[in-house]
């Protein structure tokens, strides 16, 4: 049986395998199972076919943000309405078959934004993605390790070269216990291991936490070609979680998706100033939520953190304005930075 054959087995039983207590062991240790034969599935293998061949894009700017989508959902009108660069549109499906890049430029950041293939041939009937289809795309991208809006479970998870399996909790557990623990753990060949829930985590999380190399990324939800359906059927849409509702066509509600896609960004603009000088608001420094002095110092040049003797930050990240902080200070949106060196 081929890798392909036996995750499809899999799926079937885990969807025909009814949820309770009697059934969690074999549901944690089918899942389990999946998430091997996943990874084996996007190793890098020697025969081509298995193999993408991944689109040659050059990283540039502030963030990146990639439009995956079924055929002719508008992804290319929408790259071409954006940026300055144009991607052809038209009504057949596969009409992009390369990665196009092209750039937003939002509050003094450069945005990077990829059109991208449809995927899933024929998967969107009609003008509109609606809601299976919706989880159609979240299950593609689930299959390879991607994790929409949610964050790393709060797990702490180290193998051992021995000592057995250490099992703890912070937390009242309703999801997985030490058995159901150490199951997944054998399957993975593990059986030295300090493991700590912080968080009532699921057996799936639990395994993305073992299998280790899974991307946790937000998404936005765009809804286009809105000029085509009812007002209710807008409605609905646009009260589903993290989604926005758009017409490229009749360039409808783009200004929103803008600030809803910096939202969901979480980037800082950082302002320098030199001594004497107002700050320098032209030329803003862009950097995750998140970020430190340090941060900071490292986008100004590659030495200065070493050279570092204090900087002066005025915004809403201190208690005064300017206050005198070191290298491990959290900086906030629009704060203005002067760095004193030694
Ligand atoms: N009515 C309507 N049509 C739109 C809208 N946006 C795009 N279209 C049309 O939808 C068709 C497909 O648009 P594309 O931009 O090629 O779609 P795509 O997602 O890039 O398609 P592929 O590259 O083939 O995957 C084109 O004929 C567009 O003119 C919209 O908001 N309303
Ligand atoms: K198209
Ligand atoms: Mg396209």
């Amino acid at each position: 049986m081929g890798i392909l054959e036996k995750i499809s087995e899999i799926e079937k039983e885990i969807a025909r395998t009814q949820k309770n207590k009697a059934t969690e062991y074999h549901l944690g240790l089918l899942k389990a199972k999946l998430a091997k034969y996943r990874a084996q599935l996007l190793e890098p293998s020697k025969s081509s076919a298995a193999k993408g061949e991944g689109f040659d894009v050059m990283k540039s700017g502030d963030a990146r943000v990639a439009l995956i989508g079924f055929p002719s959902v508008g992804k290319s009108t929408f790259l071409s309405l954006m940026t300055s660069t144009a991607s052809e549109a038209a009504s057949y499906e596969f009409t992009t078959l390369t990665c196009i890049p092209g750039v937003i430029e939002y509050k003094g950041a450069n945005i990077q934004l990829l059109d991208l293939p449809g995927i899933i041939e024929g998967a969107a009937q009609g003008t509109n993605m609606q809601c299976p289809c919706r989880a159609l795309l979240e299950k593609e991208l689930e299959s390879v390790g991607i994790r929409l809006n949610k964050s790393k479970p709060n797990i702490y998870f180290k193998p051992k070269k021995g000592g057995g399996i250490s099992f703890n909790s912070t937390v009242t557990l309703t999801q997985c216990s030490e058995k159901l623990v150490q199951l997944i753990l054998h399957e993975y060949k593990i059986f030295n291991a300090e493991v700590l829930f912080r968080e009532d985590c699921s057996p799936d999380e639990f395994i993305d936490v073992i299998v280790g190399n899974r991307v946790y990324m937000p998404c936005l939800y765009v809804y286009n070609k809105i000029d085509q359906i009812s007002m209710e059927e807008v409605d609905r849409l646009a009260r589903r979680p993290h989604s926005v509702v758009i017409s490229c066509g009749m360039k409808l509600n783009l200004d929103y998706l803008l600030e809803k896609l910096w939202e969901y960004l979480a980037l800082t603009c950082i302002y320098t100033k030199k001594r004497g000088q107002r700050p320098d608001f032209t030329d803003a420094i862009i950097l995750r939520k998140g970020a430190s002095v340090e941060h900071v110092c490292h986008r100004i040049h590659r030495s200065l953190a070493s050279q570092f003797k204090y900087a002066l930050v005025w915004g809403t990240s201190t208690k005064y304005s300017p206050q005198r902080v070191g290298l491990t200070h959290m900086m906030e949106h629009e704060d203005v930075i002067q760095i004193v060196k030694k």
